[in-house]
């Protein structure tokens, strides 16, 4: 049944497990599109340009953002990140939803666009702090410094958690991933009824009179 593509707005806390969730959602949806961000960070070992982010230059990003291909953008841990537009357009006119990993002012800027309607916002919140901490660690990608710095600034991330339509605890991934495919097969369901099954009933009444 016909329906808009949905945005789906994924934001946690660095290393609560957003890209982990992202990941396992779109190997069990191969339809869903990932919002490839801009970022000036630069690329961390075994990420591929184009794939987990465009990088570029700040003159570069902060010309694309005057020209208005973002749909939104913000600066986290002092680089600049941005979703650009075109690619979402283009994924909702086919009826096609996209996945976002941005963090709580992407969030607030997506929500208040025009394509405002279409989004699903989820939070994913970690199960402690001390916990949190053995995730960046774990990940092993980032120095000392940098991890003592994203989890500072964890706290003012957490603070919108009441901005989201769900907040999920991400204690046992298998059990978040199942929380988030329930989410999106709900919410697909709920848009699919709005635009297309009232042609449906009406086919359906004519068989029956006939
Ligand atoms: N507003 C916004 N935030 C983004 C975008 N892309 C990534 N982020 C956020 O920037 C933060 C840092 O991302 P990243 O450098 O990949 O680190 P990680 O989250 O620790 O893996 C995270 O909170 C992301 O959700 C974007 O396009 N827009
Ligand atoms: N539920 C979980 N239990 C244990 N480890 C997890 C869980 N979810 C994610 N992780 C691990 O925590 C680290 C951070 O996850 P990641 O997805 O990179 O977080 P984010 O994208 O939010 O920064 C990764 O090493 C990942 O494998």
């Amino acid at each position: 049944m016909d329906r808009t593509g949905l945005l789906i707005i994924l934001s946690s806390p660095s290393g609560a497990g957003k890209s982990t969730l992202a990941r396992r959602l779109m190997d069990w949806d191969r339809r869903l599109r990932f919002s490839v961000s801009a970022t000036t960070r630069p690329p961390r070992p075994g990420e591929i340009d184009g794939q987990h982010y465009y990088f570029t230059t700040p003159d570069r990003f902060r010309r694309l953002v005057a020209e208005g291909g973002m749909l939104e953008h913000a600066e986290v841990f002092g680089n600049f990140y941005g979703s650009p537009r075109e690619p979402v357009e283009v994924a909702m006119r086919e009826g096609r939803d996209t996945l976002f990993d941005v963090d709580w002012q992407g969030g607030q800027q997506i929500r208040a666009s025009a394509l405002g309607q279409n989004v699903v916002s989820i939070f994913v919140l970690p199960p402690s702090l001390p916990e949190l901490e053995r995730r960046l660690r774990g990940r092993g990608q980032d120095s000392d410094e940098v991890i003592a710095g994203r989890m500072q600034k964890s706290r003012a991330e957490i603070s919108h958690w009441a901005e989201y339509d769900y907040v999920l605890v991400n204690e046992d991934l298998d059990a978040t991933e199942a929380q988030m495919r329930a989410i999106l097969t709900a919410e697909r369901m709920r848009r699919s009824r709005q635009t297309g099954l009232g042609s449906f009933v009406r086919t359906l009444m004519e068989e029956e009179r006939t």
